[in-house]
């Protein structure tokens, strides 16, 4: 039996701009994506038979996520088998310790079908490289090309963190899977989730996009990562879709006011389609105090920060 664990990292939408709606139902996005250090454990493991046949086995620590073809991990084995798994006959067994809350515009449950890709890479020493992967990635969900860059780099052991594509940071476009990496943020931060899901699929239909009032300057905000000027980071910290999915959700405005009030209304966003509200922290006592307030109000709230 071999065994690979990988820390399957969030991510936090420094911006998000929508550009136009596609015919297939998608949306063309330009966003900056960050990957955040908290993360799911989820460890890989194959055991050789001669069954003839490959079978996926899932675990978790959240009772009500599915262990079966809808958990993304499972997908990804799925994938992995149907291209490369016909000359195999074993079991693939994934244990997810999560950490990160679900549907919650982090993108957990893509990080954990990254971490299955990268794992089933190295078990059966396939030699994918990062943009392989994130070919294979982009028909699991727009998010997965994504964890999958930011996994080569955070997990060195998987022998991919100097691959051109493996990075923290990048501007995301298309649908969210051509992805350019970039100079990335160094910040502490704090996320608190009220308690509801959020589908992202309802989000990007409910937006009106000829009423967009405010759009980031993605090319400003690359420059100012780049020159850490942190106002005009500030500035372009806007997501088109926070409109929608704060008057749709009266507790998701109501914790980003609160959170606004505790940041003097600075560096305060929710990420991707919600309904997560993060805040860019000055230091770790700014990000104590503020974690010890929100999680009195909303248990799923977390004291962290990005991955540089
Ligand atoms: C909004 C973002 C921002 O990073 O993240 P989350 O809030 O989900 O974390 C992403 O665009 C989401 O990525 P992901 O959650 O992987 O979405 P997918 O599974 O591919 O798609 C879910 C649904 O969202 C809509 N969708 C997704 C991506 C896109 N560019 N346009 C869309 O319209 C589609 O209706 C699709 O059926
Ligand atoms: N391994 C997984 N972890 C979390 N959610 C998963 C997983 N597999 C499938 N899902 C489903 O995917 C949906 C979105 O999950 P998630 O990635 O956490 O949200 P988001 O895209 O908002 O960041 C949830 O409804 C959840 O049931």
């Amino acid at each position: 039996m071999q065994r690979i664990q990988v820390k399957a990292c969030g991510k936090i939408n420094l911006s998000l701009d929508v550009k136009k709606r596609l015919e297939n139902g998608y949306h063309q996005v330009e966003m900056v994506m960050q990957q955040i250090l908290l993360h799911d454990d989820v460890a890989v493991r194959w055991f050789e038979n001669q069954n003839g046949r490959v079978e996926i086995e899932v675990s978790t620590n959240r009772p009500y996520l599915p262990r079966d073809s809808r958990n993304l991990a499972y997908k990804a084995a799925h994938l992995m088998i149907r291209q490369y798994g016909e000359a195999r006959s074993g079991k693939i067994r994934i244990d997810i310790k999560k950490r990160i809350p679900v549907a919650a515009g982090l993108a957990g449950g893509s990080s954990n079908g990254a971490a299955v890709l990268h794992a089933l890479n190295q078990l059966w020493s396939l030699g994918l490289t990062v943009k392989d992967m994130c070919e294979m990635g982009s028909e699991l969900g727009s998010d997965v090309p994504f964890s999958i860059m930011g996994q080569a780099k955070e997990n060195p052991d998987l022998g991919l963190a100097n691959d051109p594509l493996a990075a923290h940071c990048a501007v995301a476009r298309g649908t969210g899977t051509d992805l350019e990496p970039i100079i990335g943020l160094k910040s502490h931060l704090v996320l608190t989730k009220p308690s509801i899901g959020v589908s992202t699929a309802e989000v990007y239909q409910g937006l009106a996009l000829d009423k967009i009032e405010e759009r980031p300057n993605t090319a400003e905000l690359v420059a100012a990562l780049a020159e850490k000027n942190y106002k005009i980071i500030q500035k372009n910290m806007i997501n088109v879709l926070e409109n929608f999915t704060l008057t749709r959700y009266p507790n998701v405005m109501y914790t980003k006011n609160k959170v606004e009030r505790l940041f003097n209304e600075e560096a305060v966003l929710m990420s991707g389609s919600g309904p997560t509200i993060f805040a860019l922290c000055r230091n770790r006592g700014e990000a104590q105090r503020a974690y010890e307030e929100l999680k009195a109000y909303n248990k799923e709230t977390f004291w962290t920060r990005t991955t540089y």
